[in-house]
């Protein structure tokens, strides 16, 4: 009998049309039946990942320690035989490269409002202890609310790497292009390393030096995550540093949730508290997970009743 897959998934969600296909990934959008919210599910062939499994590993465990306003959320995930899904925030915007392509390029004003957000993930992910490393346009997706979500953690690891790719990214927003590029890997290399790029003649002078203080070429005279906080170029117009703390910090538990689930599984408020804080991934978490975000929406936290 062929193992089905999709069994125990569709237990949980019902599945729509397919928003996405990456390298070894493709993405379908999905509706949490308890709670009726949209998610993005990332579905994998464990047999066409071959030796990139590890690299998926690796995302779903920094995922979990991830829990951030501006970072996507992971909210389940289900193995199978063949099998790897990753049920993720939805993000309805696209990624940030699409939006830049169409707009040709962002005013200052508006790339300072996505970079600060930008920042504050990665000072985030950073404080939690790991780096990002591939930061670029296409891992910046935009929610519903034109907030940016950092994805794909496939690459991340322990040392900080993420400084010089947000002055790519910046030169990005600004320019529409990139500050380093050629069809030809050795020539590309070539530029990186000399460090030097074109400065369009619309970037402000304070632009310029920050893009300068994030691309040096020398990893000891970039500009540090914290100095980039309260940063000249990111306080104009906004007179606070970046706020990088999490609004729902890792672990925590919200009444209102914990209430509605108990009395929809007709179980104590304790041994609901117990079982969402073994932090399982599995379809309690999701469901925990994505009342609290009706909550943040201003959404009833309330499951559906089997009518
Ligand atoms: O939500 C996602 N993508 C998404 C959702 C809706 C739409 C798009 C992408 C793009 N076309 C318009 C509709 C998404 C979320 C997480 C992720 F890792 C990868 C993709």
């Amino acid at each position: 009998m062929a193992v089905d897959d999709y069994e125990e998934l569709l237990k949980y969600y019902d599945l729509y049309e397919t928003i996405g296909a990456g390298g070894f990934a493709k993405v379908k959008l999905a509706r949490h039946i308890l709670t009726g919210e949209k998610v993005a599910i990332k579905i994998m062939d464990k047999a066409t990942l071959g030796d990139d499994l590890p690299r998926v590993k690796m995302e779903i465990e920094a995922m979990k320690n991830l829990s951030h306003h501006h970072v996507c959320h992971l909210y389940h995930v289900i193995e199978t035989a063949n099998k790897i899904f990753m049920i993720l925030e939805y993000c309805p915007g696209g990624e940030l490269f699409d939006y830049i392509i169409a707009k040709d390029r962002l005013m200052e004003d508006e790339a300072r409002v996505f970079f600060r957000q930008i920042v504050s993930a990665v000072a985030y992910v950073h404080s939690r202890g790991y780096a990002h490393r591939d930061l670029k346009p296409e891992n910046l997706l935009i929610d519903e609310d034109q907030n940016l979500k950092l994805i794909d953690f496939g690459l991340c690891a322990k040392p900080k790497a993420d400084i010089w790719s947000m002055g790519v990214l910046m030169y990005a927003l600004l320019c529409g292009y990139l500050p380093f590029d050629d069809d030809n890997v050795m020539l590309l290399y070539r530029k990186i390393m000399r460090g030097k790029y074109e400065i369009p003649k619309w970037l402000s002078p304070d632009t310029i030096i920050l893009l300068n203080q994030m691309l040096q070429v020398d990893p000891k005279k970039r500009i540090t995550i914290k100095h980039l906080l309260n940063h000249q170029w990111l306080l104009q117009g906004y007179k606070c540093p970046v706020e990088w703390q999490s609004k729902y910090p890792l672990g925590y538990i919200d009444e209102d949730c914990i209430t509605e689930l108990s009395v929809f599984h007709k179980q104590s408020k304790q041994s609901m508290t117990n079982l969402v804080s073994e932090w399982n991934y599995d379809q309690t978490t999701a469901t925990y997970l994505l009342l609290q975000s009706k909550k943040a929406q201003g959404k009833p936290v309330r499951l559906m009743r089997s009518s």
